[in-house]
């Protein structure tokens, strides 16, 4: 039975990690005497500097006017006193709250003053594992149309354009070439 370092419990609502500064204790394991539970040690680097962890679904209570988290960079940010303050105003906030803000806050290329200023409302980390992947991929289907625009058409259409003309020019010589032996043999 393995248990991750670090994971998350949640009690009402709310991650907990034990009372004790370097155990964390899982409830899914509370059908077991007190005797034979188990603490986990844990290093003081693995508990951050007191900092809370969330799993990823608790973001999405916290976010409106009155209560709004963000996650930026695996961190979790309580910006509910700052949405009036927000140089960007309070729409872009709420808009990125309730999931990964990352892309959405380093988008703006934000100065290292609201960098340093991020920190006042630090309220703790998200269990990275409980984070959906971002997709990244770019769509297959304007790849494929850049690629054939480039090669296909274009050169069929340039052997076209030069074999038409000869064609019709051999079809015409041929037309002639055989009405004048059909006279001659008459
Ligand atoms: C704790 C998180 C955040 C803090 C402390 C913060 C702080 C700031 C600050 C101080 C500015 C003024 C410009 C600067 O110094 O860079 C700003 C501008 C702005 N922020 Fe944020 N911000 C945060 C999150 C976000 C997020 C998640 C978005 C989402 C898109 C966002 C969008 C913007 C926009 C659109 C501007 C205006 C940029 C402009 O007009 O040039 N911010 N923010």
């Amino acid at each position: 039975m393995v248990i991750k370092i670090g994971s998350v419990f949640k009690a009402g609502g709310l991650p907990q990690v034990s009372t004790s500064p370097f155990t964390l204790r899982h409830p899914s394991f509370h059908f077991l005497p007190d005797s034979l539970a188990f603490d986990l040690p844990l290093k003081p680097q693995d508990m951050g500097s007191g900092e809370k962890v969330f799993v990823y679904e608790d973001l999405v209570q916290h976010k409106n006017r009155t209560d709004c988290w963000l996650l930026i960079s695996g961190k979790v940010y309580d910006v509910t006193q700052f949405l009036e303050e927000h140089p960007g105003g309070d729409e872009v906030l709420l808009a990125a709250s309730g999931k990964d803000a990352t892309d959405d806050f380093e988008d703006v290329g934000h100065s290292d003053d609201a960098r340093e200023l991020m920190k006042k409302y630090l309220i703790g980390e998200v269990d990275s594992t409980t984070v959906p992947l971002r997709k990244t991929v770019k769509p297959l289907a304007s790849t494929t149309v850049t690629h054939q625009h480039n090669d296909g058409p274009g050169i069929l259409s340039k052997i076209l354009q030069f074999l038409v003309p000869l064609l019709i020019l051999g079809f015409a010589f041929g037309l002639q070439f055989f009405g004048k032996k059909e006279k001659t043999e008459t």
